[in-house]
């Protein structure tokens, strides 16, 4: 499946660009004058093969909860059992990311791949039927410490991407038209910035960065951490999954899973923060053309997120210091991707309008 998933994985539709950057110059503005909501116009419209684009609605947040082994070194302040009780949250409709979602009018899916604790509550009993929908795909109980070894085998790394693509497809066959990844757990940022140091070969001190917030000391072992697992595995960037295997998590890998499943169908797929971009650096690795169907919704206060960004060309939408996961900063982006492709299916051209060009 992952294989099929790469292969159906194409460029954008140049037609539909050349169509899109037309249209954009004869719209009632001043060329240019809505920034880079123009190029992610265009990028849409070749991405869908069509100008204009469809709107990005109705819009699905898919968060995916692991944990990880690497939680033994100290490397977050947060006790594990928080990813589980979160967990009940989001399906409680009580976390940010269900506000935000709220908002958005975005539908919530928290997909468990590797939650390492006891659910705290029945899902039945807290989601009702519109509600947040809770998806079981325990591939296991959280990765393996990457300081002692690999933190997953390729099978398990296999399980969860292909569990990605699988909620990918899932979400667009019930009609989503856009997919926001959101994440969630504790020791995530520590994984994340070993594949950003990977991928976008930086050093681990600048792929890493605070976390949840953790103090000078725990910052430097955490840097010394991420080192030392890259020093054990030396993993190898142009094999995904190993790397994935070697140091990745659960949520990571199905994230990446999630983005070539979208890309695959040809759906715009928006990055939340450090955990989404460093999955979309797996994904590009699998399959460089996947780069199309993604939108950097915005700039997570990580440094990792910022030199991941930079490797995969890719400008974030808002910039707002953000530091949660869970698809918040996503879900805030959302009104601008659908602002960047309302206006090429309302404004009025020069022509139809009888404004005078200059
Ligand atoms: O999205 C981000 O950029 C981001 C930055 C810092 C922390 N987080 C969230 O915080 C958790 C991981 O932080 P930590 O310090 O335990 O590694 C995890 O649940 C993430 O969703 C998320
Ligand atoms: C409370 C809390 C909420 C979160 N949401 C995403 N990551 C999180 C980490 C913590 C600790």
């Amino acid at each position: 499946m992952l294989e099929s998933t790469v292969a159906a994985i194409g460029p954008l539709d140049e037609a539909a660009m050349v169509a899109a950057r037309d249209l954009q110059g004869r719209l009632t503005k001043p060329a240019g004058s809505l920034g880079a909501l123009e190029p992610l116009s265009v990028r849409l419209a070749g991405l869908a093969g069509s100008c204009p684009p469809p709107l990005p609605e109705p819009a699905a947040v898919a968060i995916f909860a692991g944990d990880h082994g690497v939680h033994a070194q100290g490397v977050t302040p947060w006790p594990q059992e928080v990813t589980a009780q979160m967990i009940g949250n989001f399906l409680a409709g009580g976390a940010v990311v269900n506000a935000f979602a709220r908002q958005a009018a975005a539908s919530v899916t928290v997909v468990d791949v590797g939650v390492a604790t006891p659910l705290p509550m029945d899902p039945a009993a807290v989601a009702g039927p519109a509600g947040p929908r809770l998806v079981a795909a325990n591939v296991r109980p959280g990765t393996r410490d990457m300081t002692v070894g690999a933190a997953l085998t390729r099978d398990e790394a296999r399980a969860a991407v292909e569990t990605g693509i699988r909620v990918a497809g899932g979400l667009i066959d019930g009609g989503a038209g856009i997919l926001l990844t959101g994440d969630m757990g504790i020791g995530n940022t520590t994984p994340a910035a070993a594949l950003i140091a990977v991928f976008a070969a930086v050093d681990p001190a600048a792929a890493t960065g605070r976390g949840t917030g953790v103090d000078d000391e725990t910052y430097r072992r955490k840097v010394d951490v991420v080192r030392g697992a890259l020093d054990r595995h030396a993993p190898d960037p142009a094999d995904p999954l190993g790397v994935l295997a070697a140091v990745g998590g659960l949520e990571h890998a199905a994230l990446a899973g999630l983005i070539l499943g979208a890309a695959a169908r040809r759906v715009p797929v928006l990055l939340d923060g450090v955990i989404a971009v460093s999955a979309a650096l797996a994904a590009a690795a699998f399959a460089p053309d996947a780069v199309g169907a993604m939108v950097a919704g915005h700039r997570s206060a990580e440094p990792g997120a910022t030199a991941a960004l930079r490797h995969l060309g890719l400008d974030p939408l808002i910039d707002l210091g953000l530091r949660l996961g869970e698809g918040t900063g996503a879900l805030l982006a959302l009104p601008v991707v659908t602002g960047a492709v309302r206006v090429l299916h309302e404004v009025a051209t020069f022509d139809s309008a009888g404004v005078a060009e200059k």
